[in-house]
């Protein structure tokens, strides 16, 4: 009884620090109201030379990568089962993702060279296209299950006594769009920037890259647990490029 609660507590501390590292990164990622004692977002913070900052942003966006895609394999899920118990795992999972976000948030070095800047509509445009990814990213955690992504339902059903459930595969929404819209969310809000920096264009470069093969291996995975249904899904919907035009019925074609 104890060990189970200590699991929830354990879940619910690694959920309030995701929360605030998600918050956070809002405001890293659009140099909002950053705490003035902190003062720290992609622009804003203490500088280093060019090599030092493409560098030492590269490494830390490089240790989130390894960690949030390593951790996710079912080889690495398998191997921590001997002493991680199944409850916590994905709680572990996302209080190494949050410490390592702070890590970078803090560690980050502003490369503060303008690409673009623009202003009036244009800037006005590219922000509410931010905002819409942010809002694209978090409704579609709903849309799958939040609670299940962030471990809070795995630690629940297991203080009630309950068996853990598997994976699910749900394809509501925005998930009947693309196949993965939390990804395309935090495209969106990456790359819609009223102000590109140097900087920021390292970020949203290097987090594409990532996006892109981890794609690869969360799909493999998806494949291997749920075979035909998804390979389905896959010939059906796009990835992350809504089809603007549904495809003509061809002539003669079952309906
Ligand atoms: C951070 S979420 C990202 C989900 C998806 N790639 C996206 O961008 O919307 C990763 C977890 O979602 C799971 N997942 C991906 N697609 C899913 C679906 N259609 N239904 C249920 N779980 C899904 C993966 O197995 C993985 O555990």
């Amino acid at each position: 009884m104890v060990s189970r609660l200590l699991i929830l507590l354990y879940a619910l501390v690694s959920y309030a620090l995701f929360t605030v590292s998600f918050l956070y990164a809002l405001g890293f990622v659009g140099n909002y109201v950053v705490p003035n004692s902190i003062d720290k977002s992609i622009d804003v913070g203490s500088t280093a030379t060019l090599n030092e900052a493409i560098i030492l942003n590269l490494l830390l966006m490089g240790l989130f990568a390894v960690q949030h895609s390593v951790m996710a394999r079912p080889a690495f899920k398998r191997w921590s089962a001997q002493f991680l118990a199944p409850a916590c795992q994905r709680s572990t999972y996302v209080l190494l993702s949050s410490l390592i976000l702070i890590l970078l948030f803090w560690q980050w070095r502003p490369i503060p060279t303008v690409i673009w800047r623009t202003d009036g509509p244009a800037a006005f445009l590219l922000t509410s296209v931010h905002w819409l990814g942010w809002l694209i990213a978090f409704a579609s955690t709903h849309m799958i299950d939040h609670f299940d992504l962030f471990g809070v339902r795995q630690a629940f059903v297991a203080w009630r006594g309950a068996k853990i459930p598997g994976q699910s595969f749900r394809t509501p929404l925005l998930y009947k769009i693309v196949r993965h819209p939390i990804m395309l969310g935090f495209l969106l809000a990456f790359w819609a920037t009223p102000v590109m920096t140097l900087g920021h264009l390292l970020f949203a470069l290097a987090n594409t890259a990532y996006i892109l093969v981890a794609l690869q291996f969360e799909e493999r995975d998806l494949i291997a647990e749920f075979g035909a249904t998804y390979q389905d899904y896959r010939r059906r919907v796009p990835m992350l490029l809504p089809r603007l035009f549904a495809r003509r019925q061809t002539k003669g074609a079952p309906r």
